[in-house]
Protein backbone atom coordinates (compact mmCIF):
# COMPACT_ATOMS: atom_id res chain seq x y z
CA UNK A 1 0.00 0.00 0.00
CA UNK A 2 1.08 3.23 -0.77
CA UNK A 3 0.18 6.33 1.29
CA UNK A 4 -0.30 10.05 0.27
CA UNK A 5 -0.22 12.74 2.66
CA UNK A 6 -1.70 15.91 1.11
CA UNK A 7 -1.81 19.35 3.10
CA UNK A 8 -2.20 22.72 2.66
CA UNK A 9 -4.07 25.57 3.79
CA UNK A 10 -7.77 25.56 3.37
CA UNK A 11 -8.91 26.69 -0.11
CA UNK A 12 -5.42 26.01 -1.60
CA UNK A 13 -6.73 23.40 -3.83
CA UNK A 14 -6.10 20.18 -2.32
CA UNK A 15 -9.39 18.26 -2.95
CA UNK A 16 -9.14 19.52 -6.62
CA UNK A 17 -5.03 18.07 -6.89
CA UNK A 18 -6.74 14.78 -5.10
CA UNK A 19 -9.75 14.54 -7.47
CA UNK A 20 -7.66 15.07 -10.65
CA UNK A 21 -4.90 12.05 -9.33
CA UNK A 22 -8.10 10.07 -8.75
CA UNK A 23 -9.76 10.12 -12.01
CA UNK A 24 -6.13 9.36 -13.85
CA UNK A 25 -5.70 6.15 -11.72
CA UNK A 26 -8.13 3.19 -12.05
CA UNK A 27 -11.28 2.60 -9.39
CA UNK A 28 -10.21 -0.23 -7.99
CA UNK A 29 -6.45 1.24 -7.19
CA UNK A 30 -7.01 4.28 -5.28
CA UNK A 31 -9.13 5.24 -2.27
CA UNK A 32 -9.38 8.83 0.04
CA UNK A 33 -9.36 9.61 3.45
CA UNK A 34 -10.36 13.04 4.71
CA UNK A 35 -9.23 14.46 7.13
CA UNK A 36 -12.61 16.41 7.67
CA UNK A 37 -14.57 12.66 8.69
CA UNK A 38 -11.78 13.32 11.24
CA UNK A 39 -13.40 16.02 12.79
CA UNK A 40 -13.55 15.28 17.18
CA UNK A 41 -17.60 13.82 18.14
CA UNK A 42 -18.97 16.78 19.08
CA UNK A 43 -22.65 15.93 19.81
CA UNK A 44 -22.32 16.98 23.74
CA UNK A 45 -22.29 20.16 22.53
CA UNK A 46 -25.51 22.45 20.83
CA UNK A 47 -25.27 23.84 17.53
CA UNK A 48 -24.22 27.51 18.97
CA UNK A 49 -21.44 26.20 21.22
CA UNK A 50 -20.79 24.01 17.75
CA UNK A 51 -20.27 26.98 15.78
CA UNK A 52 -17.30 28.36 18.27
CA UNK A 53 -15.06 25.68 17.49
CA UNK A 54 -11.48 26.42 16.00
CA UNK A 55 -11.80 24.14 13.15
CA UNK A 56 -7.96 24.79 11.93
CA UNK A 57 -6.31 23.55 15.28
CA UNK A 58 -4.80 20.02 15.35
CA UNK A 59 -6.59 19.28 18.89
CA UNK A 60 -9.97 19.73 16.51
CA UNK A 61 -9.02 16.28 14.73
CA UNK A 62 -9.81 12.88 16.30
CA UNK A 63 -5.85 11.83 15.25
CA UNK A 64 -6.06 8.43 17.36
CA UNK A 65 -9.04 7.40 15.32
CA UNK A 66 -7.71 8.34 12.14
CA UNK A 67 -4.68 6.84 13.16
CA UNK A 68 -6.06 3.31 14.03
CA UNK A 69 -7.87 3.77 10.64
CA UNK A 70 -4.90 3.76 8.44
CA UNK A 71 -2.87 0.58 10.31
CA UNK A 72 -6.68 -1.08 9.91
CA UNK A 73 -6.61 -0.63 6.07
CA UNK A 74 -2.48 -1.36 6.15
CA UNK A 75 -3.50 -4.58 7.50
CA UNK A 76 -5.96 -5.33 4.51
CA UNK A 77 -9.41 -4.78 6.73
CA UNK A 78 -11.74 -1.93 5.62
CA UNK A 79 -12.98 0.73 8.08
CA UNK A 80 -16.09 2.78 8.34
CA UNK A 81 -14.84 6.25 7.84
CA UNK A 82 -17.51 8.74 9.56
CA UNK A 83 -19.07 11.48 7.48
CA UNK A 84 -19.23 14.55 8.31
CA UNK A 85 -21.57 17.89 7.94
CA UNK A 86 -20.01 21.18 7.68
CA UNK A 87 -23.60 22.79 8.23
CA UNK A 88 -23.94 20.76 10.99
CA UNK A 89 -20.73 21.05 12.43
CA UNK A 90 -20.79 17.58 13.36
CA UNK A 91 -20.27 14.01 12.36
CA UNK A 92 -23.68 12.29 10.94
CA UNK A 93 -23.72 9.43 12.46
CA UNK A 94 -23.55 7.47 9.41
CA UNK A 95 -20.17 5.87 8.02
CA UNK A 96 -19.01 5.29 4.59
CA UNK A 97 -17.16 1.91 4.28
CA UNK A 98 -13.58 2.51 3.10
CA UNK A 99 -11.68 -0.76 1.65
CA UNK A 100 -7.78 -0.76 1.50
CA UNK A 101 -6.50 -0.50 -1.73
CA UNK A 102 -2.95 -0.20 -3.57
CA UNK A 103 -3.31 3.61 -3.09
CA UNK A 104 -4.33 5.41 0.11
CA UNK A 105 -4.38 9.34 -0.04
CA UNK A 106 -5.00 11.19 2.81
CA UNK A 107 -5.88 14.86 2.57
CA UNK A 108 -6.12 17.83 5.02
CA UNK A 109 -5.22 21.33 5.93
CA UNK A 110 -3.32 19.73 9.32
CA UNK A 111 -2.34 16.00 8.42
CA UNK A 112 1.04 16.55 8.60
CA UNK A 113 1.12 18.63 11.88
CA UNK A 114 0.76 14.68 13.54
CA UNK A 115 3.96 13.27 14.12
CA UNK A 116 2.89 9.23 13.65
CA UNK A 117 0.39 10.51 10.51
CA UNK A 118 3.18 11.83 9.20
CA UNK A 119 5.16 8.58 9.65
CA UNK A 120 2.93 6.62 7.55
CA UNK A 121 2.85 8.58 4.59
CA UNK A 122 5.75 7.58 1.68
CA UNK A 123 4.78 10.54 -0.08
CA UNK A 124 3.98 14.33 1.53
CA UNK A 125 2.75 16.92 -0.58
CA UNK A 126 2.05 20.26 0.39
CA UNK A 127 -0.55 22.22 -1.80
CA UNK A 128 -0.10 25.79 -1.76
CA UNK A 129 -1.67 28.99 -2.97
CA UNK A 130 -1.28 32.74 -1.82
CA UNK A 131 -3.77 33.45 1.13
CA UNK A 132 -5.36 36.42 -0.84
CA UNK A 133 -6.23 34.02 -3.52
CA UNK A 134 -7.07 30.91 -0.88
CA UNK A 135 -9.68 33.28 1.06
CA UNK A 136 -11.40 34.40 -2.13
CA UNK A 137 -11.65 30.60 -3.15
CA UNK A 138 -13.19 29.70 0.54
CA UNK A 139 -16.08 32.49 0.36
CA UNK A 140 -16.99 31.20 -3.16
CA UNK A 141 -17.32 27.99 -1.82
CA UNK A 142 -18.26 27.96 1.72
CA UNK A 143 -21.31 30.01 0.32
CA UNK A 144 -22.17 28.05 -2.60
CA UNK A 145 -21.46 24.60 -0.87
CA UNK A 146 -21.15 24.80 2.96
CA UNK A 147 -24.40 26.91 3.81
CA UNK A 148 -22.27 30.10 5.06
CA UNK A 149 -22.72 33.79 4.71
CA UNK A 150 -19.81 36.05 4.00
CA UNK A 151 -19.60 37.32 7.35
CA UNK A 152 -19.11 34.00 9.06
CA UNK A 153 -16.20 33.20 6.33
CA UNK A 154 -14.46 36.78 7.18
CA UNK A 155 -14.80 36.70 10.94
CA UNK A 156 -13.58 32.85 11.21
CA UNK A 157 -10.65 33.94 8.82
CA UNK A 158 -9.62 36.72 11.08
CA UNK A 159 -10.06 34.98 14.46
CA UNK A 160 -8.96 31.74 13.66
CA UNK A 161 -8.18 30.31 10.05
CA UNK A 162 -5.05 32.96 9.67
CA UNK A 163 -3.61 32.62 12.64
CA UNK A 164 -3.97 28.78 12.61
CA UNK A 165 -2.82 28.82 8.96
CA UNK A 166 0.39 30.81 10.29
CA UNK A 167 1.06 28.75 13.25
CA UNK A 168 0.55 25.45 12.36
CA UNK A 169 -0.40 24.94 8.74
CA UNK A 170 2.33 26.78 6.80
CA UNK A 171 5.65 25.50 9.05
CA UNK A 172 4.31 21.61 7.77
CA UNK A 173 5.57 22.49 3.96
CA UNK A 174 9.16 21.49 5.75
CA UNK A 175 8.13 18.35 5.93
CA UNK A 176 6.95 17.82 2.02
CA UNK A 177 8.57 15.82 -0.59
CA UNK A 178 6.72 18.12 -3.15
CA UNK A 179 5.38 21.57 -2.97
CA UNK A 180 3.01 22.23 -5.68
CA UNK A 181 2.41 26.04 -6.63
CA UNK A 182 -1.48 26.13 -7.10
CA UNK A 183 -2.55 29.79 -7.62
CA UNK A 184 -3.38 28.58 -10.95
CA UNK A 185 -4.20 24.79 -12.06
CA UNK A 186 -0.84 23.53 -12.48
CA UNK A 187 -1.44 20.23 -14.15
CA UNK A 188 2.26 19.58 -14.86
CA UNK A 189 2.70 19.50 -11.46
CA UNK A 190 -0.42 16.84 -11.37
CA UNK A 191 1.60 15.04 -14.01
CA UNK A 192 4.40 14.19 -12.41
CA UNK A 193 2.68 13.22 -9.46
CA UNK A 194 0.48 10.90 -11.15
CA UNK A 195 4.30 9.75 -12.86
CA UNK A 196 5.49 9.16 -9.72
CA UNK A 197 2.63 7.20 -8.35
CA UNK A 198 2.37 5.04 -11.43
CA UNK A 199 6.05 3.87 -11.21
CA UNK A 200 5.50 3.42 -7.44
CA UNK A 201 2.82 0.96 -8.63
CA UNK A 202 4.90 -0.66 -11.03
N1 LIG B 1 -6.21 26.76 -9.22
C1 LIG B 1 -7.46 27.13 -8.95
N2 LIG B 1 -7.97 28.24 -9.50
C2 LIG B 1 -9.24 28.65 -9.22
N3 LIG B 1 -10.09 27.99 -8.40
C3 LIG B 1 -9.64 26.86 -7.82
C4 LIG B 1 -8.32 26.37 -8.07
N4 LIG B 1 -8.15 25.24 -7.34
C5 LIG B 1 -9.30 25.03 -6.70
N5 LIG B 1 -10.20 25.99 -6.99
C6 LIG B 1 -11.57 26.12 -6.44
O1 LIG B 1 -11.40 26.66 -5.13
C7 LIG B 1 -12.26 26.00 -4.21
C8 LIG B 1 -11.41 25.37 -3.12
O2 LIG B 1 -10.62 24.35 -3.73
P1 LIG B 1 -10.42 22.94 -3.01
O3 LIG B 1 -9.75 22.02 -3.97
O4 LIG B 1 -11.71 22.50 -2.38
O5 LIG B 1 -9.39 23.39 -1.85
P2 LIG B 1 -9.01 22.70 -0.48
O6 LIG B 1 -9.43 21.26 -0.57
O7 LIG B 1 -7.53 22.87 -0.37
O8 LIG B 1 -9.75 23.47 0.58
C9 LIG B 1 -13.08 24.99 -5.00
O9 LIG B 1 -14.32 25.58 -5.28
C10 LIG B 1 -12.27 24.78 -6.27
O10 LIG B 1 -13.09 24.48 -7.36
N1 LIG C 1 -17.65 22.61 10.86
C1 LIG C 1 -16.59 23.05 10.19
C2 LIG C 1 -15.44 22.27 10.09
C3 LIG C 1 -14.37 22.77 9.36
N2 LIG C 1 -14.46 23.99 8.78
C4 LIG C 1 -13.34 24.52 7.99
O1 LIG C 1 -12.95 23.60 7.00
C5 LIG C 1 -11.61 23.86 6.65
C6 LIG C 1 -10.91 22.59 6.23
O2 LIG C 1 -11.50 22.05 5.08
P1 LIG C 1 -10.88 22.32 3.61
O3 LIG C 1 -11.74 21.45 2.74
O4 LIG C 1 -11.03 23.76 3.32
O5 LIG C 1 -9.45 21.90 3.64
C7 LIG C 1 -10.95 24.48 7.87
O6 LIG C 1 -10.26 25.65 7.48
C8 LIG C 1 -12.11 24.80 8.81
O7 LIG C 1 -12.14 26.14 9.22
C9 LIG C 1 -15.60 24.74 8.88
O8 LIG C 1 -15.68 25.87 8.33
N3 LIG C 1 -16.65 24.25 9.59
Amino acid sequence: MLIIGIAGGTGGGKTTVVNTIVDELQHEEVAVISQDSYYQDTSNLSYDERTQINFDHPQSIDFDLLVSHLKELKKGNAIEQPVYSFVEHNRTGKTLKTLPKKVMIVEGILILTNPKLRKMCDIKIYVHADSDERLIRRLKRDINERGRDIDEVLNRYQTTLKPMHQQFIEPTKEYADIIIPYNRYNTVAVDIVQTIIKQRLD
